[in-house]
């Protein structure tokens, strides 16, 4: 590249929380960034950054301008164990996890001395760097909120903010509306996402002005980017940005990005975890029959399912092998499964059991998978879509339950397990082994599982357009661009004429 082009080129920073589900769509959006002609660099710290950093470099040697940027992570400083830098070691307790947020303070000092050093174009921040909104504008440069969820479940937070109704009910199982939505939505207490709990709130008055900090800066912000696409939220980007007042741009589905390249597609999340074993898998794949295996994964962040609820999935996957349904299990590494259930279900290739990380988006997109048990986090429930299976949802805390609306009730792909409140903290059998038979046969066989795969597919085929020339995420893309150019070259022009 010629110095005046490289003058002349937009520079966006990207600052992603150190956690799985946001690393992974703001790792695909700098890349898509830097494919559409930005010099894109992802700040990360050292335990992070081999997650995702393979990637990137391959990027970089194709001639893309993009980069990763590490800077030092003082866990000590913080509170929190030595080499604790993503949330998934940190979800100990409830107490670990509000550390970690509030540890995200600990790194505006090395970030604001690299933005004062490299003066970007414009910055995009995760929602835990409340104070990132702050250090753009001292640089006089936008700042660019993005949340990892989509439009559906930020609005329905917003509604449950604005009109508060989950006050207005006598117990946790009560359903109630959530006024002036696209949809009619009912929710109860016992699913809304934590930060409208009063029993996650009222103990610690730091963890209500961490919240109000967070959301203040999505306000305060230039604008929002979001992981998801016009056509699959019907209403909820409008509603998104007229009625709660929002600038925002759909670019997504991110994972998209990794179009057909395997390696990328293999590596997403953990390079050297998944790149291992992604071979043995799609051979296994490969070995059965059309939409016959169920794929179950919940989440990057290791859940704590008590020995008896997995013993309820393990009963139930077990059963379902008989009537010709197999599946795949992504277990944590330590996870305790009944006694020869392994060995059982190894015997014959008859199921799998990945033990850590697996090569998910590799995994939903063979041929082979019918439907996907999902705890519905958003990247999650994307990756589900783009691969154009139903899906069983699970969902366990945050705004899962919100996702697993929009995919049961408003799209209509999938079944729900039965999971009717948060269970995370409680270590108790939530959904029951005939429950479990019961959906993912739902979804899997019969006239019923027809009509959602079929949706489904039609649901992939419209996000693959959305991401081609001429499709709503593309232009919103080609628009954001053009907007952050128009901004710099102001921001230029108004600093010749004040010399
Ligand atoms: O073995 C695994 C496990 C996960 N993944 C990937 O990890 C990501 C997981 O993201 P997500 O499905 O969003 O789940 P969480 O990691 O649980 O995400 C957190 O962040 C999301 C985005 O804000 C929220 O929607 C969720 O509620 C919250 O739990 C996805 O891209 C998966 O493909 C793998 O590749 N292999």
């Amino acid at each position: 590249m010629d110095p005046n082009q490289q003058q002349q080129q937009l520079h966006v920073v990207f600052l992603p929380f150190l956690a799985q589900g946001h690393m992974i769509p703001i790792t695909d959006m700098a890349r898509l960034f830097a494919r559409h002609g930005v010099k894109s660099t992802i700040i990360t710290t050292p335990l992070n950054a081999p997650l995702f950093s393979g990637k990137i470099d391959r990027d970089a040697q194709l001639g893309l301008q993009i980069r990763t940027h590490v800077v030092e992570f003082p866990a000590a400083e913080a509170g929190l164990p030595e080499g604790c830098e993503n949330l998934s070691r940190a979800n100990e307790s409830f107490e670990m996890v509000v550390t970690f947020y509030k540890s995200m303070e600990l790194l505006r000092r090395p970030v604001e001395e690299l933005l004062q050093q490299w003066r970007p174009d414009c910055l995009v921040a995760d929602f835990p760097f409340h104070w990132a909104s702050e250090s753009a504008r001292k640089l006089d440069i936008p700042r660019l909120y993005f949340n990892a969820t989509g439009s559906f479940a930020m609005c329905l937070c917003e509604c449950l903010n604005r009109h508060q109704p989950h006050k207005r009910v006598e117990s946790d199982s009560e359903p109630f509306l959530l006024p002036g939505l696209p949809h009619e939505i009912r929710v109860t207490r016992g699913r809304i996402p934590g930060e409208f709990r009063p029993e996650v709130n009222d103990d610690d008055p730091s963890v209500k002005e961490l919240r109000d900090l967070m959301l203040e800066s999505e306000v305060t912000s230039y604008g929002v980017v979001v992981n998801s696409f016009y056509e699959l939220e019907p209403g909820y980007p409008e509603h998104y940005k007229h009625e709660m007042g929002r600038k925002a741009w759909f670019i997504g589905p991110l994972s998209l990005s990794n179009k057909d390249d395997m390696k990328h597609k293999a590596e997403r999340g953990d390079s050297a975890a998944a790149i291992d074993r992604h071979e043995s898998c799609l051979r296994w794949l490969d070995s059965k029959e059309p939409n016959s295996v169920i794929y179950i994964c919940f989440g990057s962040i290791p859940i704590p399912f008590n020995a008896d609820q997995l013993r309820e999935i393990a009963a139930a996957l077990e059963t379902l092998l008989s009537r010709q349904i197999s599946f795949i299990w992504v277990v944590k590494k330590e996870e305790w499964l009944p006694e020869g259930f392994e060995e059982r279900i190894t015997e014959g290739g008859k199921g799998l059991v990945i033990r850590g990380w697996a090569p998910q988006v590799l995994i939903l997109d063979h041929g082979a998978i019918g439907g996907f048990v999902t705890h519905c986090g958003w990247n999650s429930t994307l990756e589900g879509v783009c691969a154009g299976v139903p899906m069983v949802t699970w969902p366990l805390q945050a705004e899962q339950f919100l996702n697993e609306k929009l995919v049961t009730d408003v799209l209509k792909i999938g079944v729900g397990v039965g999971a009717e409140e948060w269970s995370i903290q409680e270590r108790k059998i939530i959904v029951g082994r005939e429950e479990i038979q019961s959906a993912i046969t739902r979804v899997m066989v019969g006239e019923e599982a027809e009509e959602m795969r079929s949706r489904a597919r039609k649901l992939k085929e419209i996000a693959v357009m959305a991401n081609e020339e001429g499709g709503s995420s593309y232009f919103d893309m080609e628009l954001l661009v053009q907007e952050l150019t128009d901004l710099r070259d102001k921001r230029n022009n108004d600093g010749c004429s004040k010399s």
